[in-house]
């Protein structure tokens, strides 16, 4: 039976959603990002707390890279993308002098940093919390889990590529699931396939499929899969422009237009879609909603 309780700082947060891959640079923090944009597109306020101590890329991601944390009576408060409040970040990036700049914190150290990350940050209201987690299944991540199961998640999203799926990666990450006590909401295979930028045909240089194969062999749900696409890096260089240029305005629908302009850019709206959203992400994000909705952290 488990003997942790939430966290004060999350008494406001209707859903706790964490963010896992086996191992670093398969895309998790970019799924995380357009992930929070997706839901913040359909309504939802959302928090996006990164703990990847390895690699902290979400202030990049974002455009807040100059912003700093500040601390107020009740605890660090998170930085706000813009002024209707409904986006915000917290990460250890922003605690780093600059960005080439990496942790090389010994275990306790890291379990202290996150813990205080997870006690002492006031969210204030919020629909979601995505938490960018580090990547690996080692002791250490373990320990860290099992820090982050204070937070009470209402589940994972694992995130992986389609090659060496078909064997350890995944089931490494489902072991480590189980372990910490964790609910699987569904896997997001990234770079699976690539977009020729010029024809827009998809071409399986790598492998595909293997993540919607191993999620049907363990019946977990199958979120979708991502393809490798030039314009994604692109687009995540010119969401930084459009949020930034978001921080510092105060009209009430910036935000919205930011997050169009974020997404309309990411070429495969145009190639699969007439919609404003990324049908991917936006998919990816209903089924999140839908996992969630009948569990109730407040
Ligand atoms: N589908 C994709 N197509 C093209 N590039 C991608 C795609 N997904 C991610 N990338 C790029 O791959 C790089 C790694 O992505 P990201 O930082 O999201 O990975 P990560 O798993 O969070 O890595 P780490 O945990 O090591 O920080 C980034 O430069 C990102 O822009
Ligand atoms: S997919 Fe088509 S356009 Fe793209 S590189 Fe290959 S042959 Fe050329």
């Amino acid at each position: 039976m488990s003997t942790s309780t939430a966290p004060a700082s999350l008494n406001e947060v209707k859903h706790v959603v964490l963010v896992l891959s086996g191992k670093g640079g398969v895309g998790k923090s970019s799924v995380t990002t357009q992930l929070a944009l997706s839901l913040v597109r359909q309504g939802f306020s959302v928090g996006v707390l990164d703990v990847d101590l390895t690699g902290p890329s979400l202030p990049r991601m974002f455009g807040l890279e100059a912003r700093k944390i500040h601390q107020s009576s009740k605890g660090w408060v998170p930085v706000y993308t813009d002024s209707t409040k409904k986006l915000c970040v917290m990460s250890i990036g922003f605690l780093l002098k600059d960005r080439g700049d990496s942790v090389v914190w010994r275990g306790p150290k890291k379990s202290a940093m996150i813990r205080q990350f997870v006690n002492d940050v006031v969210w204030g209201p919020l629909d979601y919390l995505l938490i960018d987690t580090p990547p690996g299944t080692s002791d250490e991540h373990i320990a860290i889990a099992e820090q982050l199961r204070d937070a009470q998640p209402d589940g994972a999203v694992l995130v992986t590529t389609p090659q060496g799926v078909a064997t350890a990666d995944v089931r490494k990450e489902l072991n480590f699931c189980k372990k910490v006590g964790f609910e699987v909401l569904g896997v997001v295979e990234n770079m699976s396939g690539f977009i020729c930028p010029h024809c827009a045909e998809c071409s399986n240089i790598f492998s595909k499929g293997g993540g919607e194969q191993l999620a049907a062999q363990f019946s977990i749900p199958f979120l979708g899969s991502v393809p490798i696409d030039p314009q994604f890096v692109l687009m995540i260089e010119e969401q930084n422009k459009f949020v930034t240029k978001a921080v510092n305005s105060a009209d009430e629908n910036e935000l919205n237009k930011t997050i169009d302009d974020s997404i309309a850019n990411y070429g495969l709206v145009e190639k699969y879609s007439d919609s404003n959203l990324c049908p991917i992400f936006e998919k990816i994000a209903q089924q999140v909603i839908d996992s969630t909705k009948d569990k109730h952290r407040i």
